[in-house]
């Protein structure tokens, strides 16, 4: 069997197996796009799931990258990755915005399926090899691993919120996945907020010392080990995208989505997985009342509204489409013309040059996520204004706030607010788009996605040299931090 000195083990593969079983297509969400750059360069191994039930795949090379296929039955797609994984873990860690369903049998899927994934990690990576644990989905990989591997060095990179202590203390398994996560020696988090509140939980449940970033973890021999708990903000590769918007053929496409829609003065755009975090609910509510007070017109504005498929058999997402689908309706019963449209809805997911073409047809980008781990859109719609205008109108419950304070920033919640604010990124003076865009390019840029994964890296190579202790402290001592561009907001904590 091929080994390799750099693994990453995530829930999906880059790629996932096509629904004809002949072929391979690019995997959703942010958690691939983030990391297929880093793999290109790190001639490593990927250990995942190729995305649909009883598929088993020989490992194979992809793209520069040795794959490796976990196989998932039917029942272990819809008790651990479904279940426990998207209708226990997603809605309790994002702060409880759809209720979470705490059952057994979930939770004995997800710690068998767990140990697969670890299984496949240890027997693919070489002898003091690094292994990069993804997600919430593999909590418990950190553990087994270092369990079964006492040679390897362990990261895991946290990719959505972790939640306050008030919130956390729900879940029946708590002490379990706490002591799973401190398996590893560096457990990223997106914000400053999640390590804190990962922090308090570990103390709370474990009654275990933390100090800075380090944590104080009984290890097997009788004395203790030192893990790092921090934020390590992810990005994007911002020059991809900056490539891919000077394309004369992607301009081109620009062009022909504003005259598909009429060429109206304005438009909005909104791209999300279609998914209850990600406020798209409130974002049309405060659409369709613009256009009903008048302070809008379909003339003026039309919002378009990627959202792409996602965990489509989990009933929170059903009746989310459902909900989604006849407000659009609506709106667009209510205020389409037969030349101009409210809402153009795509229940679809396009390749990456379609979305820089929308970045760059769109003069307003709406991120208004309830809860979000990081957001890259919103980065990538940045990163794509090459010519320095368009306007961002940004959630604060998104991790990307924390970077990205020229934008404008909203609560979600506050309708009044959030409608007050896309009339002023309609509005907005093309100087005064010039000078946020400029301050939001210069972030992404000077912060980009091979920055992250050095960072990260190098605090997890660290440990691979040193004994915990002393990594701990050298890497607490050197710290410069990503420093975000503003304090983050403060965190309501329950408990
Ligand atoms: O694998 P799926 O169930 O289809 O979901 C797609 C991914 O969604 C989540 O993405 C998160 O990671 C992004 C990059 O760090 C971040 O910007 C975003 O805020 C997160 O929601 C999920 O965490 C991934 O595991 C999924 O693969
Ligand atoms: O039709 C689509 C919709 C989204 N995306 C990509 O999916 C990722 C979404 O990442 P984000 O962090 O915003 O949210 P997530 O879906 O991971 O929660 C981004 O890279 C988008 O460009 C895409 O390629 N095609």
């Amino acid at each position: 069997m091929t080994q390799a000195d750099f693994v990453v083990v995530a829930n999906r593969l880059p790629v996932d197996r096509t629904p004809d079983g002949e072929g391979w297509r690019r995997s959703p969400g942010g958690l691939v796009t983030a990391l297929e750059p880093v793999m290109r360069s790190a001639e490593g191994a990927w250990v995942g799931w190729a995305g649909q039930a009883d598929v088993t795949v020989d490992p194979f090379d992809f793209d520069g990258t040795h794959l490796v296929p976990v196989t998932l039955s039917a029942s272990d797609v819809q008790l651990y990755y479904e279940g426990f994984s998207n209708d226990t873990i997603w809605p309790l860690y994002h702060d409880v915005i759809a209720e979470p369903t705490y059952k057994r049998a979930w939770w004995d899927a997800y710690v068998k399926v767990n140990q697969r994934f670890a299984q496949a990690a240890a027997d693919v990576t070489a002898d003091s090899g690094i292994v990069w644990v993804q997600d919430y989905q593999l909590q418990l990989v950190p553990k087994m691993l270092r369990e079964m591997r006492p040679d390897l060095t362990i990261g895991y990179f946290h990719h959505i919120p972790f939640p306050a202590y008030g919130l956390y203390a729900q879940l029946p398994w708590r002490k379990q996945v706490l002591e799973g996560l401190l398996g590893a020696d560096v457990i990223g988090f997106q914000r400053v907020a999640d390590a804190g509140n990962f922090a308090r939980a570990v103390r709370r449940q474990l009654r275990y010392e933390t100090k800075a970033s380090g944590i104080l973890v009984p290890d097997a021999e009788g004395g203790t080990r030192v893990a790092l708990a921090k934020a390590f903000p992810i990005s994007i590769d911002a020059e991809s995208y900056i490539e891919l918007a000077q394309k004369p053929e992607i301009q081109q496409r620009a062009k022909e989505i504003r005259e598909g829609l009429g060429n109206p003065r304005k438009i909005l755009l909104g791209v999300d997985r279609l998914d209850y975090t990600k406020g798209i609910r409130h974002r049309l509510k405060a659409w369709g009342e613009l256009l009903e007070d008048g302070r809008a017109s379909v003339e003026d504005a039309t919002l378009v509204q990627v959202a792409s498929p996602s965990r489509e058999r989990v009933e929170a997402y059903v009746q989310l489409r459902d909900e989604i689908e006849m407000t659009v309706g609506r709106i667009n019963g209510d205020y389409d013309t037969t030349t101009h449209t409210a809402i153009r809805y795509l229940h679809q997911s396009y390749p990456r040059e379609e979305m820089v073409a929308l970045f760059l047809a769109a003069d307003v980008m709406l991120v208004t996520a309830l809860r979000d781990g990081m957001n890259l859109v919103a980065k990538e719609y940045v990163a794509s204004r090459i010519d320095n205008r368009g306007v961002l109108v940004l959630s604060e419950f998104a991790g990307a706030a924390d970077e990205m304070g020229s934008a404008l920033l909203i609560n979600p919640h506050d309708i009044d607010g959030l409608k007050d604010q896309i009339m002023r990124a309609i509005d907005m003076p093309a100087a005064e788009q010039g000078r946020r865009m400029r301050a939001l390019r210069k972030r992404v840029r000077d912060h980009d996605v091979e920055d992250w994964s050095q960072d990260f890296l190098e605090a997890l190579s660290v440990f691979h040299e040193k004994s915990s202790r002393a990594a701990a402290e050298q890497i607490t001592r050197d710290d410069d931090g990503s420093t975000p561009e503003r304090e983050p907001i403060d965190e309501t904590d329950a408990g």
